[in-house]
């Protein structure tokens, strides 16, 4: 709702209610209108100010209405009734005022945002663009570089920055709403015809108008990779810059039309609840986020400061935690020192803040984490030396330090185990660069308590992270996922296709690299290392029936007499593809490889066949779904957000597919299953191709919309 008053003799003061960020649902855009009507009827009211409650001025459109049938006033013509009103209309900025909130204040005369508060038209992150005049408006008020930026973006901007750029009029310290009723006192009476954005003409540019929108959309285009809303905003700016208003609006209208009902549109509005629903955890044993309180954590330690330790420490040191480092070898020391001092000055630089250098500490003896709340140990995944720190931890730490390892993908729970406290030990999973990836996997082992693993949500969450609870197992949820889809790309090169295709088919689909370009920039060896230590990358089996056959099932060794060869990737300079030099970064294809796929093929007797696009996106994406629907019934994930979060955040999923789980509900649980029968039909030796029961189960309980999966997956199994 909207609340109106009359205060100070002769301002009408308009406020929106709607708990929690005052969106414009049907009901406040209701009471604006009628609030509005009074105001403008009252002859004693002179102003009006419009503000929000609880200090927030307004969140935008109500996405959660978006899939509803329009009721209650429409936005569009509410806003011009504004801005067309006698009386100066006066916008009391506090919090935030995003999106649609935005786009009211812009159809105010004036506006006056507290020091704090952010102010953005984030519509293109939700697959939009800002059709309540903001498009047409924003361009008239700043000029079309600065609301090309804002708007293509969805960056928020401070108060300070708004300021500067014209979007505000006034910022204050104090209370806003009462400088702004003092503000609407003094203008009471004055003329409005210059304060109506909508009659102002767009700044001119410097330059070519249209080489300028030509730049922009070829750069626009190349970084969205697929996502239509940032071209359709460059489209909607460009209309503010050449057409009249009204045709500028109608323009406005038609593009937000086709995204309005677009897929892309429903995936990232998805995506927007789904980060904010795997906040809200829970356990198979019950445990839950709003049960459990997280333990103070006031000074941390990070032990070992290879690539992930260093970026955990920097992501750290910029979240205002005092860190302790910690590194046996003097030489590694000396040289993370330099790196991490580094990398926080290059953050501080970009983000225009001092570099928090002073809360980062370093030693080589590991007694100096004795005073810490928290630790988190970043060796190497090797079990016998992760096992030794944790029994070092266990004897040096405080009782009560919880215990964090952040392995990519062994047991947590054998490393609790060295422990005094085993209920304090959580798996803290980062993803390199870990200053920059948002993603962190919180790993629960069957021993960890709610409020260890409470603790490990919260400091990533005060890290700037999306952080999602798994549960323990072999690569907790994304490497575990992932091997299906790596499996499924080495099986496709020896079937007939090439890296390039495999890679163009991903990239196509909107990973920004392809599966082969990817493994050729992290190294080869990395992988291999891992499936030595598995067993399965072994000496010597590269001929007869045994070489593609491992414990039981298909494997491919095509990634192992790579690393046998010295092609490591770009480190090498070749790897999947050709780099021209060691450390070289220009991928491009290899007649080498593509004789020794040739020669490996006929060596084993495999008749290569032509494979198409189609065939990869099926066999890779519908084979790593295929896990993520096992990952659902084992309850290692607690429902297809938590999935959909960690390969968007942490893999490269194309934000606007919305996630594995998402892009499968949207494909049809149907088609997917009768993909994968097919597949496995073919291929009965490769598993990850069989059907996982639940799928099965949920298509024949009528495939429900992917926010019900979680219900009907209890329901499924309350019925076992
Ligand atoms: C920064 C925030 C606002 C706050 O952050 P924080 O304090 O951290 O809190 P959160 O946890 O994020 O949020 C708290 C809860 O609030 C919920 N929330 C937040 N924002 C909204 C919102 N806008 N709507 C609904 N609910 C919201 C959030 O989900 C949390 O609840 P819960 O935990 O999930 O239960 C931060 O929240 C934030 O960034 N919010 C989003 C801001 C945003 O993106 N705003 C823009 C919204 S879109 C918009 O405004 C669009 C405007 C244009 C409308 C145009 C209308 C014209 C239509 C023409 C249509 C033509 C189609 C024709 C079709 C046809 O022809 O048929």
């Amino acid at each position: 709702m909207a609340q109106y008053s009359r205060i100070s003799g002769s301002v009408g003061l308009i406020t929106l209610k709607s708990l929690p960020v005052n969106a414009l649902g049907a009901v406040v855009r209701q009471g604006i209108v009628d609030s509005l009507k009074t105001a403008l009827q009252d002859p004693k009211v002179t102003s009006v100010v419009i503000c929000g409650q609880n200090g927030v001025f307004c969140g935008g459109a109500d996405i959660k209405e978006f899939g509803d049938s329009e009721s209650g006033p429409p936005l569009i013509p509410m806003i011009h009734a504004i801005e067309a009103g006698n009386k100066p209309m006066v916008a009391a900025i506090e919090g935030f005022a995003l999106g649609g909130g935005l786009e009211l204040a812009l159809g105010c005369h004036y506006r006056i945002a507290h020091s704090k508060a952010r102010l953005g038209l984030p519509e293109v992150t939700l697959g939009l663009l800002p059709a309540a005049g903001g498009s047409q408006r924003l361009p008239r008020l700043i000029g079309v570089p600065a609301a090309l930026d804002l708007i293509i973006t969805g960056r928020h901007v401070t108060a300070a920055e708004a300021l500067q750029l014209g979007i505000v009029d006034q910022v204050t310290d104090h209370h806003t709403v009462d400088a702004a009723v003092k503000f609407a006192l003094s203008v009471a009476g004055r003329p409005l015809d210059a304060r109506r954005i909508s009659s102002y003409s767009c700044p001119p540019v410097s330059g070519d108008l249209d080489a300028l929108f030509e730049e922009v959309m070829r750069k626009v285009r190349r970084g969205a990779r697929g996502a239509i809303a940032p071209v359709a905003c460059v489209q909607a700016v460009r209309a503010a810059a050449t057409l009249p208003y009204a045709r500028g609006m109608e323009r406005e209208r038609e593009l937000m039309a086709t995204l309005f009902t677009s897929g892309q549109a429903r995936a990232l509005q998805y995506s927007f609840f789904a980060q904010r629903a795997v906040s809200r955890w829970s356990t198979p044993s019950g445990a839950r986020w709003d049960a459990s309180a997280p333990k103070p954590v006031r000074k941390v330690a990070v032990i070992g400061l290879g690539t992930m330790g260093r970026g955990i420490a920097v992501a750290l040191a910029q979240a205002g935690f005092p860190v302790v480092s910690v590194e046996t070898q003097e030489k590694q020391l000396t040289e993370a020192k330099r790196a991490v001092s580094q990398m926080l000055e290059r953050g501080a630089k970009r983000r225009g803040v001092a570099a928090p250098l002073d809360k980062m500490s370093y030693s080589s003896n590991i007694q100096a984490v004795a005073d810490v709340d928290l630790v988190i140990e970043a060796v190497f995944e090797d079990m016998g030396l992760k096992k030794k720190i944790f029994q070092q931890l266990s004897a040096v730490c405080k009782p009560d330090a919880l215990l964090c390892t952040n392995t990519s993908s062994l047991d947590v729970d054998q490393l609790a185990s060295q422990t005094r406290n085993p209920e304090l030990v959580v798996g803290m999973h980062f993803f390199a660069p870990a200053h920059v990836m948002k993603l962190l996997e919180v790993v629960y082992g069957p021993r960890s308590s709610p409020q260890a693993l409470a603790t490990a949500m919260q400091l990533g969450k005060k890290m700037g992270k999306v952080s999602v609870a798994v549960g323990n197992c072999p690569g907790f949820v994304g490497n575990r996922m992932l091997k299906a889809y790596v499996e499924q790309a080495f099986f496709l090169l020896e079937e007939g296709a090439t890296p390039e295709l495999v890679d163009s088919a991903l990239e196509e689909f909107g990973f920004s690299m392809g599966f082969f370009k990817v493994s050729d920039l992290s190294g080869l060896d990395v992988g291999w290392k891992v499936r030595k230590e598995d067993g399965l990358a072994l000496p010597g089996v590269s001929t007869g029936p045994s070489a593609r056959i491992r414990q039981g099932r298909r494997y491919s060794p095509l990634g192992d007499l790579l690393c046998q060869r010295g092609r490591f990737g770009q480190k090498t300079g070749s790897g999947w593809y050709q780099y021209g030099k060691p450390g070289g970064r220009v991928a491009t294809p290899d007649p080498w490889l593509h004789s020794f796929l040739e020669e490996y093929r006929a060596q084993h007797g495999l008749v290569p066949r032509r494979i198409d696009p189609q065939e990869v996106l099926e066999r890779c994406l519908y084979a790593l779904i295929n896990e993520g629907f096992r990952i659902l019934e084992d309850g290692i994930a607690a429902g297809p957000e938590d999935i959909d979060c960690i390969y968007v955040f942490g893999y490269g999923w194309p934000h606007y597919r919305g996630g594995p789980m998402f892009y499968a509900a949207m494909v049809g649980l149907p088609k997917v299953l009768e993909r994968l029968e097919h597949y496995y039909r073919a291929h009965p030796d490769v598993p990850d191709l069989q059907p996982c029961s639940l799928l099965r189960r949920l298509v024949a309980s009528g495939s429900p919309p992917v926010q019900k999966w979680k219900e009907a997956i209890k329901k499924l199994h309350s019925q076992l």
